[in-house]
């Protein structure tokens, strides 16, 4: 069928208007090895310049998930696109960035071979300079060409890091980047995630340390047993505010207007309240004037809010009472 130029400029148009493809789309994957079930229904996106964090327990399916996605195990159902490819396809993963979970690099090569190797399986032309650059970003600059077979666990990791930064990726899939390293280390990586995402480069971050994906990530997936437990932005998941009043001498009236704030929940002396999520900013002064005027005396409000280990926590174990609750 003859097609006219016209039409196939103006499609061609339409198409380069469109927003890129997320950086990572996946619907319904599942994977078994043997009978067990690894992954039994997971879908999620990684939009572009999106940093998503992925948790869950031992054995929730974290490391199949990201092995899938990257084309590295084949998904026994579903779907998953990089950058708007399908996962099969060697260009999908030209632009992605990984750090798996365990590797190890020839003990005989030096940081500075590692990293020229990557760039000519990646087939860029990546400038050398610009490779030093990427050892330096690792703090590693100073033992880019030391041989690998006297390097710590930790100082490993940092040229892993540096191996999945070196190809100019789109998108960087981190699987525990900070296992073995120290609190310094930790601290390097999550200026290297944030740097990242300033870039517009989306991160995928598989980490059991809570507080750092907490403080890097916009969303998170939680995973269990194979599924997807919750997901949503940090706001999202821990949108609940609190806030924690310690009164004395709290008369029946004060303990009223309290309760008409919100749920409480009471320790001793201290009242625990629940934030409705469209409180409005003169709500808490409000309180504080009604229970004084009252007779209550408030000796102290703080605000808070659950973390989102607290959330995990309380996700995981609520999943788990609903399986033992359930008929088998
Ligand atoms: N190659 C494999 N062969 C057999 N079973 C596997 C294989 N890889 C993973 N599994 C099983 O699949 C399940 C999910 O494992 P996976 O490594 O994806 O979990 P994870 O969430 O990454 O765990 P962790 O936090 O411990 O790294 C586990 O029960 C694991 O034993």
């Amino acid at each position: 069928m003859a097609t006219d130029p016209a039409l196939r400029e103006g499609a061609a148009r339409l198409v380069a208007d469109l927003p890129p493809a997320p950086a990572v789309w996946c619907s319904g994957l599942r994977k078994r090895y043997g009978r067990r079930t690894a992954v039994a229904d997971v879908s999620f996106t990684v939009g572009r310049g999106e940093v998503v964090g992925l948790l869950g327990p031992n054995g929730a399916g974290k490391t199949s998930v990201i092995k899938m996605l990257l084309g590295l195990v084949h998904p026994d159902g579903g779907e998953a696109l990089l950058l708007g490819r399908p996962t099969a396809e060697p260009a999908a993963r030209a632009r992605v960035g990984y750090l798996p979970e365990l590797f190890r690099y020839q003990p005989w090569l030096t940081p500075a071979e590692v990293l020229a190797l990557h760039v000519r399986l990646a087939g860029l032309a990546v400038p050398e300079a610009e490779q030093r650059e990427r050892l330096a970003t690792v703090g590693l600059a100073g033992r880019a060409h030391d041989r690998l077979g006297g390097f710590s666990k930790g100082m490993q990791q940092r040229l892993g890091l540096a191996v999945a930064l070196v190809a100019r990726p789109e998108l960087v899939v981190l699987d525990e980047p900070t296992s073995a390293l120290d609190p310094l280390g930790r601290a390097d990586v999550r200026d290297v995630v944030l740097a990242l995402r300033a870039q517009g480069v989306a991160v995928l971050l598989n980490s059991h340390l809570i507080g750092e994906v907490e403080r890097v990530c916009d969303r998170v997936v939680i995973l269990d047993r194979g599924r997807v437990a919750a997901a949503g932005t940090l706001a999202e998941l821990l949108g609940q505010r609190e806030l924690r009043l310690h009164l004395t001498d709290v008369p029946a009236a004060a303990a009223a207007r309290l309760a008409a704030a919100g749920p409480v929940e009471r320790e001793g002396d201290w009242y625990v309240l629940a934030l409705p999520a469209d409180h409005d900013e003169g709500a808490v002064p409000d309180l504080v004037r009604d229970l004084a005027a009252l007779g209550a005396r408030v000796h102290a409000v703080e605000p808070a809010r659950i973390t989102l280990e607290e959330r995990l926590l309380g996700i995981l174990r609520a999943g788990q009472s609903a399986d033992h609750g359930s008929p088998s």
